[in-house]
C-alpha cells in the first residue's frame, strides 16, 4: 500500500502541479495515480514533444522525466525545462542506471534519480526530499532578496540622508562616511577612511571637551551634541558649519554576523554620528547679530555695541587706571549735500568718509555711526589729551580733499567734540554726552575743528536742551508772532516799508526778543522752520494790506546765514511767495555781508535768482562787517542798511557821522537805496535828512508791533511830526 509520509507534510502540495513524462504508459499511469493520491496534480506526457509543450503552458513544481521518450528524450525535455522553468525541479525516473547516463541527467539539472521500475515509497521520498529541498531554497531565495532589498534600501537612506552619517573607531578615526560628505564638503568617503576626524576641523575650533566623545554621560539616548566648522576639500567654500549628534555604538546591539564588510566594520566602530549642515542658519544667525550690532550702510558698529565696547573699555581702564578719549564726530554740511545731491550721494559720502577715518585708526579703537552723520570714536589706550588731539587733528585733515562722487568734488568738514576718562566723565553716557557738548561748541564756533569738553558747557546745555525743547513746541504750537516795524520814506513821510521781527510769547517767560532764541535755532536748524513760519504769517498779513490799497508797501525779511546758504533757497522762496500770492516786488530781504562773504559765488548766484524774480536784497548791518566793499558791484543789491551803532554816534557828535556820510555818498554813487537803523531821536532824523537820506526806520517812528497795531499806524498814517516836515 502506498501512503503519503507520516512525517513532515509535503510543502504546497494541493497546489503544486507535477509532470511525468513516459512512454510507458502503464508505468505513467501508475505514477500519475500514486501522486494524485498523495494529493498531487498530476499531469501526463507520453512523449518529449508532449512534455516540452506542458512545460511551455503551466508551471510545475516537479517534473519526473524518463530518460528514452519518442520525440524528445529526457535529456532534451530537461533541457527545455531548464530554460522554460529553472525552479522547476527535476528527477529522472529511468531503466537507464549506466554512470554515464546518471551523471549526465545530474549534470543537465536534474536533481535526482530513481531506478525503474521504481518503489513508490522511494519515488514519494525523493518527491517530498526534492520538493522539501526546493522549498528551501526558495525561502532562502526569498530571505536574501529582501535582504538584499532592505539592504538597497538602507544603502539608499544612508546615502541620501540630509546629514553626513559616521562612524569612528576607538581613536576618533572615520570607519564609514556617507556620500553626503561630498556634496557638502567635497571628500570621497573612501580618502577620509582612517583618518582622525580632527583633520576635518576647522582651524580654529579646538579640540576641548565639547568635542571629547568618551564622556561616560554620552549614550544612545543620551547623545553629545556640538556645533563645530569643518573645513572643505579644494574649491567649495571653506568652511561650513555643522551640528554634531555623536554617540557610542552599543556593541550588543550590532548583530553583524552575515557580511563579513559589515562584520569588519561592526568590530572597529564605536562612535556613530551625524553631522547636520547648519551653515546657512548659523549665517542668517550671524547677519542678525551683525544687523544688531551694527550700521549696515556703512558696516560699522552701532551705538549700541558703541556702548558695549566703552563699557569694556571703562572696565579696563578703571583697573589699569589709564584713561580714555571718547570723541562726537558731526560732520559738516553734510545735510546740505544730502538734500541737493540726493541720498544715494549722501549715502555713498557717508561711506566714504567712514574709510578715510578708520584709516587714522588703530586696530582696538571704535568707531561707531551714532546716526545720520554722527560717528562715536573710542579710542581705549589713548596716553593723555595730546594725543587725543593729534588723533582728532588727523581725522579732520583726513576728510580736507574732495571726496569724488558722481563726477563732483564734494567737501564735507567735520567738528569733533572730546570727553576724557576719567576726568570728564565716569560712565558711559556722562562721556558721550559731554563728548557731544563739546562737539556742539564746535559747531557754533564755526566748525572743521575739535575741542574737549569743559565742565562749563554742562550749563549752558541744559539750558540749551531746555530752550531746544521749548522752541519746537513753540514753532509746533504756533507760540512764535510777526512784529513789523515800519520804514519811513523821508521823500514822501510815508510808511514804505515794514521790517518783519519774530517774536516768541513764550507761555511761561512772556514776550521773546530774536537774540534770544534766535541763535539757537540757527544752531540746530530750526531756523528753517521758524523762517518758513515767519514769511508766511508775514505774506498773509502784508499780503492783505498790499491787496487793500497799499501796492507800494514792501515787506523785509530777516533771512540767516543757513537759509540762504541751503542751495534750494531760492526756488523754495519763490515758491513760498508763489502760493502766499504775494508779490515778489514788494519783498525785500535782508542779508548780512558775512552771509555774502561766506561763499561769495554761490550767494551771487542765488540772489541773482532772485533779484531777476523781481525780489529786493537789502545788505543789513552795513558798515559793521567785512571791509571789503568788492561785492558791492558784484551783487544784485539794492539797498543798504546803516546799522544803528553808525547812526547812534550821530547824536555823540563823532566819527560814526563821517561813517553814515561816507556810506550815504557811496550809496548815492552806486545807486543803492538807503536805510537807517534805529533812529531815535529828531538831531538823528535831521541829520540823515539833510543828507537826504531814503529811508529811516527806529524807535522814533516806533517799535516792532503786532499786525493789527500797524495796520492803524498805516491807515492813520500816525508818524510823529517830525516826519511829515
Ligand atoms: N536800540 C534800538 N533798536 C532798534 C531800533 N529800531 C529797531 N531796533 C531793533 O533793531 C533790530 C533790527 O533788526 P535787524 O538789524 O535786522 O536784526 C534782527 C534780525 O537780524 C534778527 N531777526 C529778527 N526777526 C527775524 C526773523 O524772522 N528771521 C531772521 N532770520 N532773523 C530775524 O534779529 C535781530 C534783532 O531783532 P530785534 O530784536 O527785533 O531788533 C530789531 C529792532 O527791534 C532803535 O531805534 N533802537
Amino acid at each position: 500500500m502506498i501512503h503519503k509520509a507520516d512525517s513532515e507534510p509535503v510543502p504546497f502540495r494541493e497546489r503544486q502541479r507535477i509532470l511525468v513524462a513516459d512512454d510507458n504508459l502503464r508505468l505513467l499511469k501508475s505514477l500519475t495515480d500514486l501522486l494524485g493520491e498523495q494529493g498531487y496534480h498530476a499531469v501526463a506526457a507520453t512523449d518529449g514533444n508532449e512534455a516540452c509543450r506542458l512545460l511551455r503552458q503551466h508551471q510545475f513544481a516537479l517534473a519526473f522525466l524518463d530518460l528514452n521518450m519518442p520525440g524528445r528524450d529526457g535529456f532534451q525535455v530537461m533541457e527545455e525545462a531548464c530554460r522554460l522553468q529553472p525552479e522547476c525541479a527535476l528527477v529522472v525516473v529511468s531503466g537507464e542506471t549506466s554512470f554515464l547516463s546518471v551523471s549526465r541527467a545530474l549534470r543537465r539539472g536534474a536533481s535526482d534519480y530513481i531506478r525503474k521500475p521504481f518503489d513508490p515509497e522511494e519515488v514519494l521520498a525523493t518527491l517530498e526530499s526534492v520538493l522539501g529541498r526546493q522549498s528551501l531554497l526558495r525561502a532562502h531565495e526569498d530571505v536574501q532578496q529582501r535582504l538584499e532589498k532592505s539592504e538597497t534600501l538602507h544603502r539608499y537612506i544612508v546615502n541620501n540622508s540630509p546629514d553626513i552619517v559616521f562612524m569612528l573607531d576607538e581613536q576618533g578615526r572615520f570607519c564609514f562616511l556617507n556620500r553626503k560628505i561630498s556634496n557638502l564638503l567635497g571628500y570621497r568617503p573612501a580618502d577620509l577612511i582612517g583618518q582622525h576626524f580632527r583633520l576635518l576641523l576647522d582651524k580654529g575650533e579646538s579640540f576641548g571637551s565639547n568635542l571629547s566623545l568618551d564622556d561616560p554621560g554620552i549614550s544612545t539616548d543620551r547623545p553629545a551634541t556640538f556645533e563645530v566648522r569643518l573645513r572643505a576639500n579644494g574649491s567649495m567654500k571653506t568652511t561650513r558649519h555643522f551640528e554634531i549628534t555623536a554617540f557610542p555604538i552599543d556593541p550588543g546591539s550590532w548583530n553583524s554576523a552575515g557580511d563579513p564588510e559589515e562584520r569588519h566594520l561592526s568590530e572597529r566602530a564605536r562612535y556613530y554620528g551625524l553631522a547636520r549642515d547648519i551653515t546657512e542658519r548659523k549665517e542668517a544667525e550671524a547677519f542678525i547679530s551683525f544687523q544688531a550690532y551694527h550700521d549696515l550702510l556703512t558696516r560699522l558698529p552701532n551705538r549700541a555695541l558703541f556702548r558695549d565696547r566703552l563699557n569694556m573699555a571703562l572696565n579696563q581702564a578703571n583697573r589699569y587706571q589709564h584713561p580714555l578719549a571718547v570723541m562726537f564726530l558731526d560732520l559738516d554740511r553734510f545735510k546740505i549735500i544730502n538734500d541737493t545731491l540726493g541720498h544715494s550721494v549722501g549715502d555713498r559720502l557717508l561711506q566714504a568718509v567712514t574709510q578715510r577715518l578708520e584709516k587714522c585708526l588703530r586696530k582696538g579703537d571704535t568707531l561707531s555711526r551714532f546716526g545720520g552723520d554722527e560717528f562715536t570714536l573710542l579710542l581705549p589706550m589713548v596716553p593723555d589729551r595730546d594725543h587725543a588731539a593729534i588723533i582728532a587733528r588727523k581725522l579732520i585733515d583726513a576728510l580736507k580733499d574732495p571726496f569724488r562722487l558722481d563726477n563732483q568734488d564734494i567737501f564735507v568738514g567735520v567738528s569733533i567734540g572730546i570727553a576724557m576718562y576719567p576726568e570728564d566723565g565716569q560712565h558711559i553716557e556722562q562721556l558721550i554726552r559731554n563728548a557731544d557738548l563739546a562737539m556742539y561748541q564746535v559747531k557754533s564756533r564755526g566748525k572743521d575743528n575739535y575741542c574737549f569738553f569743559d565742565s562749563s558747557m554742562n550749563v549752558d546745555t541744559s539750558q540749551r536742551l531746555t530752550l531746544e525743547r521749548d522752541l519746537r513746541r513753540a514753532i509746533s504750537h504756533g507760540e512764535l508772532e510777526v512784529h513789523y516795524q515800519p520804514q519811513v520814506c523821508l521823500r514822501t513821510g510815508e510808511v514804505g516799508g515794514l521790517e518783519a521781527l519774530v517774536r516768541w510769547r513764550h507761555p511761561q517767560r512772556g514776550l521773546l526778543q530774536p537774540a534770544e532764541f534766535l541763535p539757537l535755532a540757527s544752531e540746530t536748524n530750526l531756523i528753517a522752520e521758524l523762517s518758513h513760519q515767519v514769511l508766511t504769517s508775514a505774506c498773509e498779513e502784508v499780503g492783505q494790506w498790499i491787496a487793500a490799497g497799499y501796492s507800494d508797501l514792501r515787506l523785509a525779511v530777516n533771512l540767516s546765514p543757513v537759509q540762504v546758504e541751503h542751495p534750494m533757497f531760492a526756488r523754495r522762496l519763490m515758491a513760498q511767495l508763489r502760493q502766499a500770492g504775494f508779490p515778489p516786488g514788494n519783498l525785500e530781504i535782508e542779508i548780512t555781508e558775512n552771509v555774502i562773504m561766506n561763499d561769495l559765488e554761490k550767494v551771487s548766484q542765488t540772489l541773482r535768482e532772485l533779484a531777476q524774480q523781481g525780489i529786493r536784497i537789502a545788505v543789513d548791518d552795513f558798515g559793521t562787517g567785512y571791509s571789503s566793499l568788492n561785492y558791492l558791484h558784484q551783487l544784485p543789491i539794492h539797498i543798504l542798511k546803516v546799522d544803528r551803532s553808525f547812526i547812534q554816534s550821530i547824536r555823540a557828535g563823532n566819527e560814526g557821522a563821517c561813517i553814515v556820510d561816507a556810506v550815504i555818498a557811496m550809496a548815492k554813487g552806486l545807486k543803492l537805496e538807503i536805510v537807517a537803523e534805529g533812529v531815535e531821536n529828531q538831531d538823528q532824523l535831521d541829520y540823515l535828512r539833510a543828507r537826504h537820506c531814503d529811508h529811516v526806520q527806529g524807535f522814533l517812528f516806533g517799535r516792532a508791533q503786532p499786525g493789527p497795531v500797524v495796520q492803524k499806524l498805516l491807515d492813520g498814517q500816525l508818524l510823529p511830526a517830525a516826519v511829515q516836515a
